[in-house]
């Protein structure tokens, strides 16, 4: 049976409902013409909604946007309001740059500076997660131009350096170290020092990281707390196990490792995983939004240090205060100019490795194609590759032997062993380490036909054997 009272019901709703809707079209169209955009149609209207700016400084799109921000004590209307009001420069868009600009932008900074000269490789999306596998071969900064459409990014396509840094970095009202260079460090520094901006600095390498804001409230700056740079000339520095032996304050350029304070050599910084330049980077971005809503940042002037391996994983020191003797922040300072960065620190704008020069010219060393006719005329030879295991893991060429250089250091009769009295021929990545291989096994062994195979696995790959992958 039909239930006539339930049908009735219905259709008194469907009328209450059809003139409602005739009465928010009137609304409407009345808030059209006050706000002088009688033709606009329904989505303009929308937008015109969301761009209403309310008394506090936010429109209704931020509003709805930040809502859960703005519930916040600590950041509420004014810190939105500051956050938007305010522009932050990120030198680098890679594993540190990928998790600040991510979260800077989403979060409401008004205009953010991007900059890097690099593209996206294969080898970088494992950390640097604001690029994706489509992006590979694109610019950094355009793969990093973004999300939040209330955001405005200017991207610069270029390498951040004497040239231009006054310029762009006078542009914002904060800057965000993420890149991986001391060149870099340097330059960034005294940009910052000489116009008066706070600086966020970050590095991540290896499983450790650090965390510092230098530059502000009267804090001390980079050079303060390293007036000089990390040796540039690495083979000057190598300890007696044969990995690179730098000290305390030069690894700070990159990390302190608190766990313990491990050497690290320039060929293995670049081993890093993946969370550790998505904390730092996270917690870049968190300084910055202290920094610029007023809340308390690194006072008094702390260090963060983040080890993987240590538990509790953070750890922070305190750091020096301003030094007065200091060559850009101190009382009287002799750097009131940008000065020639890769010069002073004897390495470029980037952290690819240099080619050491261990051995003299070719009489312990053989090109790729050398050793090539070597290994295919089946001639009698010990290969030695002088990785790490794990990187001897990852791949190795047939045949080849692996003993670390740091064993090489000490007499060791399972390596005597393997010493047939057939010339000897060294082999590591890139051709440094072997370098150094060669000078071990002749003092350390005596071996007198010992080879450095130049360019390592890096060239047999690139001339000789394109199967083997570059890593
Ligand atoms: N002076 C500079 N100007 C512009 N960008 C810079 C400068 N120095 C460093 N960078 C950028 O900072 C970023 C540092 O990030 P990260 O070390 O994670 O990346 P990467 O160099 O791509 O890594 P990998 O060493 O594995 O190749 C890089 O994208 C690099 O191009
Ligand atoms: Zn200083």
């Amino acid at each position: 049976m039909k239930d006539t009272g339930t049908d009735q019901k219905v259709l008194d709703l469907e009328k209450e409902i059809a003139s409602l809707r005739e009465r928010v079209a009137e609304l409407e169209s009345q808030l059209d013409a006050k706000s002088g955009h009688p033709e606009s149609g329904p989505v303009e209207k929308e937008t015109n909604v969301d761009q209403i700016l309310q008394a506090n400084g936010l429109t209704n799109a931020e509003i709805k946007r930040f809502s859960r921000q703005l519930l916040i004590p600590e950041i509420a209307v004014e810190g939105q309001v500051a956050l938007k009001n305010a522009s932050v420069l990120i030198v680098g868009a890679g594993g540190l740059g990928s998790p600040s600009s991510l979260y800077l932008s989403a979060m409401g900074i008004g205009r953010i500076g991007l900059i890097d000269h690099d593209v996206v490789d294969i080898s970088n999306i494992h950390r640097q997660v604001i690029h994706t596998e489509s992006r590979v071969g694109v610019s950094k900064v355009e793969s990093a131009r973004n999300v939040n459409s209330l955001c405005k990014i200017d991207i610069y396509d270029t390498l951040l350096d004497s040239a231009n840094a006054m310029e762009i970095v006078s542009g914002y009202d904060v800057v965000v170290d993420a890149s991986d260079n001391p060149a870099t460090r340097y330059l960034i520094n005294d940009a910052c020092v000489l116009l008066n901006k706070p600086l966020v600095s970050g590095s991540a390498v290896r499983l450790d990281g650090q965390l510092t804001t230098y530059n502000y409230n009267g804090g001390p700056c980079y050079r303060c707390m390293f007036p000089k740079p990390p040796p540039s000339n690495a083979v000057m520095n190598c300890s007696e196990t044969g990995v690179l032996g730098i000290g305390m304050s030069s690894m700070i350029h990159n990390t302190i490792p608190f766990g313990n304070f491990n050497v690290f050599s320039k060929e293995s910084n670049k081993k890093t995983i993946i969370l550790v330049p998505g904390i730092i980077g996270c917690l870049e971005a968190l300084e910055v939004v202290k920094i610029v809503t007023g809340s308390k940042a690194n006072e008094p002037p702390n260090m963060l240090l983040f080890s993987y391996k240590s538990y509790p994983h953070f750890r922070n020191v305190k750091i020096r205060s301003r030094r007065k003797d200091c060559v850009v922040c101190g009382d009287s300072p002799t750097i009131s100019e940008l000065i020639d960065y890769p010069q002073f620190c004897g390495s470029g704008y980037n952290d690819k490795p240099t080619q050491w020069k261990i051995l003299d010219g070719r009489s312990s060393q053989v090109t790729c194609r050398e050793y090539g006719k070597i290994k295919a005329g089946r001639i009698p030879h010990v290969l030695i590759d002088v990785r790490d295991e794990a990187e001897f893991k990852i791949v190795s060429l047939p045949g080849s032997i692996n003993i670390p250089l740091k064993n090489l250091s000490e007499d060791s009769p399972e390596i005597r062993n393997i010493l047939t009295g057939d010339p000897v021929y060294t082999i590591c990545k890139r051709g440094n380490y072997s370098q150094m291989a060669v000078v071990k096994l002749k003092e350390v062994y005596g071996v007198r036909d010992c080879f450095n195979i130049i360019g390592g696995l890096d060239g047999w790959s690139s001339e000789i054997d394109s199967t083997i992958p570059s890593y």
